[in-house]
């Protein structure tokens, strides 16, 4: 695994190390040991999500107020939109965004540190994310940033087809409405 590039203050993109050969490849899509000494992060995670969507699902914008959770997401099936938004207001990267396709192909990873709002529209039939996240899952302090809040003004990709949002997705707040990181 290595760093891509740096985005927005503290993210980062990382890409996987693939062992291809003539039965299609092998790679580890976590080490805990290169991943601390590459990123110099001491991370511990405490839970691996997956879900799947299929074409035009846009989940988010999503973040646990109380119990911020950082995350490393990659996709292992299909392809995504990823996008976070940095909710911390001493940031200096603060209510900016930052998106990128994650795709089973592209095999790239993606470092959302704590603070960010994260979602992802779905460009496949079907996509699969993968990810760790270093808290429990608190939905009591979850909140959600409207996917298509002006102020954030997040170019999705979208297609003649609107999203698919789930009920509390659909009911997302404007980004003047929302607590915010320190
Ligand atoms: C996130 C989560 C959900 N659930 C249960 C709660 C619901 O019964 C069901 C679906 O939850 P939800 O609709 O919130 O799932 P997503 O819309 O994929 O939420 C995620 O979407 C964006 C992309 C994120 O980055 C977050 O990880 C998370 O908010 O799974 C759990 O049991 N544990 C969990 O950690």
């Amino acid at each position: 695994m290595r760093i891509l590039e740096s985005v927005l203050h503290g993210a980062l993109v990382l890409q996987s190390t693939r062992f291809t050969d003539d039965r299609g490849f092998f790679t580890e899509s976590y080490n805990h040991k290169k991943f601390s000494q590459l990123t110099g992060l001491k991370t511990h995670f405490v839970q691996d999500n997956h879900s799947r969507s299929k074409r035009h699902v846009l989940r988010g914008m999503h973040y646990q107020l109380r119990q911020p959770q950082a995350k490393l997401v990659q996709v292992c099936q299909g392809e995504v939109y990823d996008v976070i938004v940095d909710m911390r207001q001493s940031s200096p990267t603060f209510k900016q965004h930052f998106g990128l396709r994650l795709s089973a192909d592209n095999g790239l990873a993606l470092w959302v540190p704590e603070g960010f709002a994260h979602g992802f529209l779905v460009l496949s039939e079907q996509a699969d994310l993968h990810y760790k996240v270093n808290n429990d899952y608190d939905p009591t302090s979850e909140r959600c940033l409207h996917w298509a809040d002006a102020e954030i003004g997040i170019a999705w990709p979208l297609s003649d087809q609107p999203p698919l949002l789930s009920p509390k997705d659909a009911q997302g707040l404007p980004f003047d409405q929302l607590e915010l990181f320190p």
